[in-house]
């Protein structure tokens, strides 16, 4: 196990980063190694660990005497996620910080005619800030037989929190769940009949809904066992994520004008350090202090100042419960076909 020292967990804050290894989650373990170097115990658990040394060795050049551990995760793939969870129990008695990161949005589409109709509408402002209505991707389905951007980006990061509970749950002492969610997540892209997003052509947006939903429904469940969740949007940012939407000429080319734009929409947030702000904000919060029902967006404003700010999500408690069950019955659904 890279970097692991027995014993170290006992004294510092345990923090376990998914999709650590590029972007948001890269950005937002460098701000918790400046914000505690010493006090941190943090874990990246990553899908290629390859990017993952590289990763590390970078955090350690700025942060030399930090305490970083690698993870092999594949949040896509039950068996992964079920290994992961039984290492990290191995590892560790106590989980403080889980970040629910890592995410996919694979062969994305501007719909090129909806962007220029948005640009001559009032809705502008609302387009750029959340993408609504201007963005589809193709789907895949993994060896699981689940679609890859719905066991990516929710069920696996479920399933991983579920095996985890003993380290989340403590009476004494509270623990956080802190999902990268995203201003792109819309009620209208979600069914609860099609929870994967089986049949739509926006299942990114449907999977990040589908976060939101879940956050509440495990602030209703695990609340009184200390361990609280919410969610994050980190706004627009420049990631690998994003990269493939346009050819990278076409972004550099733009990138004046999204400065501008910011000007008008603080939600362009851009690079990863300014994205990570929300996450790195809930770090320093008292998690009872913070509203199940808000998301809570990393804005930065044209001068280039960073902050977060809450906003009501349009999610209600009856939806959040439905999905949770049908969750649970996926979940043992999938250990029993992995005979788990
Ligand atoms: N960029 C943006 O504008 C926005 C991003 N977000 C969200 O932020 C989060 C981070 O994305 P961002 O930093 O932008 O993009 P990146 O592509 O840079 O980061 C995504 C991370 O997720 C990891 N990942 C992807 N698939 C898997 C998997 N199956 N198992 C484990 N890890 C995986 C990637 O690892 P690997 O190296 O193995 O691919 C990578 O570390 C995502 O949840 C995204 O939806 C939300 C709103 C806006
Ligand atoms: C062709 C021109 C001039 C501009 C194209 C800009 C769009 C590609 C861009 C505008 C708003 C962006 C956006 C996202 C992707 C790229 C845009 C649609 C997201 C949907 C990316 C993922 C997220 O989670 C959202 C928060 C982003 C919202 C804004």
């Amino acid at each position: 196990v890279v970097g692991f020292q027995p014993g170290l967990t006992k004294m510092k804050l345990v923090v376990l980063v998914t999709g650590a290894n590029s972007g948001i989650g890269l950005a937002l373990c460098g701000r918790l190694l400046s914000e505690v170097p010493e006090g941190l115990q943090l874990c990246l658990a990553c899908r290629n660990m390859h990017r993952a040394e590289v990763a590390r060795s970078a955090l350690l050049t700025s942060h030399p005497t930090a305490h970083i551990t690698l993870l092999q995760m594949d949040t896509s793939s039950i068996s992964s996620v079920i290994k992961a969870a039984q290492e990290v129990r191995l590892r560790y008695e106590h989980l403080d910080y889980l970040y629910l990161n890592a995410g996919i949005m694979p062969n994305p589409q501007l719909d090129v005619k909806a962007f220029f109709k948005g640009l001559f509408s009032s809705r502008i402002i609302s387009m750029f800030a959340t993408g609504e209505g201007i963005l589809t991707q193709q789907d895949n389905v993994t060896s699981d037989g689940l679609q890859e951007v719905f066991a990516t980006n929710l069920f696996g990061h479920f399933l991983f929190a579920r095996e985890l509970e003993p380290l989340l749950c403590h009476t004494h002492r509270s623990s956080q769940l802190i999902w990268t969610s995203s201003s792109n997540a819309h009620r209208s892209a979600f069914d609860l009949e099609d929870m994967q997003h089986r049949r739509g052509t926006q299942p990114y947006s449907s999977s990040k809904y589908a976060s939101d939903l879940l956050s509440l429904a495990l602030n209703t469940r695990y609340n009184k066992q200390g361990l609280y969740s919410s969610v994050i949007c980190p706004g627009f940012v420049m990631t690998n994520l994003t990269y493939n939407i346009l050819p990278s000429f076409l972004w550099t080319l733009l990138m004046p004008i999204f400065w501008l734009i910011r000007v008008f929409t603080h939600t362009f947030t851009l690079t990863p350090y300014n994205g990570a702000e929300a996450l790195f904000c809930l770090f320093k919060q008292k998690p009872e202090s913070l509203d199940p029902y808000a998301k809570y967006h990393s804005l930065t404003s044209g001068l280039g100042k960073n902050y977060t700010e809450p906003k009501k999500m349009d999610i209600d408690l009856e939806m959040s419960e439905l999905l949770y069950k049908k969750l649970l019955i996926l979940e043992s659904h999938v250990k029993k076909k992995n005979s788990l």
